[in-house]
């Protein structure tokens, strides 16, 4: 079906059509990007995921291509967060926790045990759903990672906070207060503070789960073409449970049911010509 054929009595998503101009081929992110970027920089590869007995992910298979925006969506609980915070390993947190299959970054598996995952962590940066701005000044939020590296050279620390805020678009409203508490700004501000935070360790990996969910719609927009002048420089993955974001923002986009990746690909296909009756049905929004 495609949109025009939609017969749900909401308007369907307007589509960011253009957004995997000089991507991979239409139809797959596997094949060679026409500017040199890797259409499988992150391979997921056969992926289990367990808490304890419960498994919630079942042999995700998924190339996420390096420099566009992948969406993650689904129904509640199928297990997008889940696969998320596989990729940083921020899962190795949880008591019980483990997997199956693999994850691998540029080829090298996220779980080699010769791998630290400090220095993994350090190529991946991750904006939660709630913003979690530390109360600290501006200044002292964007340089936090470079502290944390034990980095105290005032020039380096003044010029990563001002490339970043201004990378994060906030720059201009924030230059005259950056020692003022990050706690002053508006919800909108704080989120892009957080992923000025972000990006601060200069990341390859952007992780984003559901960054707009607090925010109200002129926030959410501001964020949004934030992501789309982000993925000039990262490659980003966000959950979202907007389906009008995920078709605005996303290159490309994979739709899970109940842990399984049901279908995946170019956005505009997933939305115009979805192969599987499900995911026809939940970015109709049939069910959700
Ligand atoms: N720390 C945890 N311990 C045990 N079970 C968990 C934990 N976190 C998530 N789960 C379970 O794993 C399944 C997948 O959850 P997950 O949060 O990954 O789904 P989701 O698709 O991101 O959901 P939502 O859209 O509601 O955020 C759910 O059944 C959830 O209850």
């Amino acid at each position: 079906m495609t949109m025009e054929q939609n017969p749900s009595p909401t308007p369907g998503p307007t589509l960011n059509v253009n957004a995997a101009a000089g991507a991979a081929p239409v139809g797959t992110p596997a094949g060679t990007a026409a500017d040199g970027s890797d259409p499988r920089l992150i391979q997921i590869e056969n992926y289990d995921f367990f808490y304890g007995t419960h498994q919630v992910l079942h042999g995700v298979h998924l190339d996420i291509p390096e420099r566009r925006v992948t969406a993650l969506i689904g129904p509640s609980g199928c297990g997008k967060t889940t696969l998320l915070r596989s990729i940083n390993r921020m899962n190795d947190l949880i008591d019980g926790a483990h997997h199956r299959g693999d994850i691998r970054i540029r080829g090298q598996s996220i779980f080699d045990p010769h791998l630290e995952v400090i220095a993994l962590r350090k190529r991946i940066g991750m904006v939660f759903q709630k913003s979690n701005p530390f109360p600290k000044s501006i200044f002292e939020n964007v340089v936090y990672p470079l502290r944390v590296a034990g980095v105290r050279q005032r020039s380096v620390l003044e010029e990563t906070a001002e490339r970043c805020l201004r990378a994060a678009a906030l720059w201009d409203e924030v230059k005259d207060r950056l020692h003022s508490s990050a706690l002053g700004l508006s919800g909108g501000q704080q989120q892009r503070l957080c992923i000025a935070r972000a990006i601060a360790n200069e990341p390859e990996i952007l992780l984003m789960d559901e960054p707009c969910s607090a925010l109200d719609p002129v926030a959410t927009a501001r964020i949004e073409e934030l992501i789309l002048e982000l993925k000039q420089r990262y490659t980003i993955v966000i959950v979202t449970h907007n389906m009008q974001q995920a078709a605005r923002i996303s290159d490309f986009t994979a739709f899970f049911y109940l842990g399984r990746l049901i279908e995946w690909g170019p956005t505009e296909r997933i939305f115009t010509s979805p192969k599987h009756k499900q995911t026809e049905d939940y970015v109709t929004g049939r069910f959700g």
